[in-house]
């Protein structure tokens, strides 16, 4: 007999339990176990193929996990997908988006698809446009922006419907220094008036700065998760990675490379 998912509920934003993912031989997702707080700014690491697009894919609805479960504020993502979505703020890594559609009716048409008024919608959208240095481009086709104004216009698809948990894989890639520090403060006003984001990053810095918490993910698996002090433990956020995961070759590159 099914338990309704609400009963599991323990106060997290988002809590991931035992995904698991394979394509094939290639095991994604090796049991990711992950609980993220109300009100946290929660950073997701790993090397390349760590498995971290596929959790966040999995986490939102995107992807159908092969075992395992995702509760959105103890709402499950698979079993309630529609309750979960309206709560879920997402900017997935690679997903296709209309692009034949100018940014402007791009976010309006993602506001459609919440429901919202149409007076909202379009309040939000000029609020969105103007936070994110994109109203000069409003009128120009998707298909026509550049890597970080696509990024920008995804961003505020995902935010349009005001959600309570925001998941962006890789927010910041391609984006200008002026537009990620605009974007990261949207995002710590968003934490601050205690809204959820859960972020990953290559950029080992900007996580140590930005998140509270961050898990580091490597072959499909949570290696250690927690406030970004627990983590660290007194060191750079970088160089616990670097000792964590490993990998690193300290080569100066082969001799044909060099040029003396
Ligand atoms: N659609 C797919 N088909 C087959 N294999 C896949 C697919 N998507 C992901 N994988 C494999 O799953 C593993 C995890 O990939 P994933 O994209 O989740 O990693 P990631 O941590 O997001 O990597 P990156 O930092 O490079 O973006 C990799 O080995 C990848 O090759």
């Amino acid at each position: 007999m099914s338990t309704p998912a609400s009963h599991e509920f323990d106060g997290a934003a988002l809590h991931l339990t035992g995904l698991r993912k394979r394509y094939g031989a290639t095991v994604a997702v090796d049991g990711v176990d992950l609980r993220v707080p109300s009100g946290s700014f929660y950073g997701v690491v790993g090397p390349n193929g760590a498995g971290k697009t596929t959790t966040l894919s999995m986490a939102t609805g995107l992807l159908r996990p092969d075992s395992g479960s995702a509760l959105v504020h103890g709402i499950d993502v698979w079993r309630e997908p529609l309750a979960a979505k309206r709560m879920i703020g997402n900017l997935a890594d690679g997903v296709e988006l209309f692009d034949r559609l100018t940014g402007e009716q791009l976010i309006t048409y993602t506001g459609m698809l919440f429901s919202l008024p149409r007076e909202v919608i379009a309040e939000r959208t000029r609020d969105l446009l103007q936070l994110l240095d994109l109203e000069g481009s409003a009128g120009i086709l998707v298909a026509d922006y550049s890597a970080g104004m696509t990024k920008k216009i995804a961003l505020a698809c995902a935010l349009i419907h005001s959600p309570r948990v925001v998941v962006l894989d890789e927010p910041f890639e391609s984006v200008d220094p002026v537009s990620a520090a605009n974007i990261r403060d949207i995002l710590e006003g968003f934490v601050r008036s205690g809204g959820t984001v859960v972020v990953s990053s290559h950029s080992m810095d900007l996580v140590q700065r930005m998140c509270d918490h961050v898990a580091i993910l490597a072959r499909g698996r949570v290696l250690v998760a927690g406030t970004i002090d627990e983590v660290r433990g007194g060191a750079s956020l970088e160089d616990r990675f670097l000792d964590l995961v490993g990998g690193r070759r300290h080569s100066e590159g082969p001799e044909w490379l060099r040029r003396s």
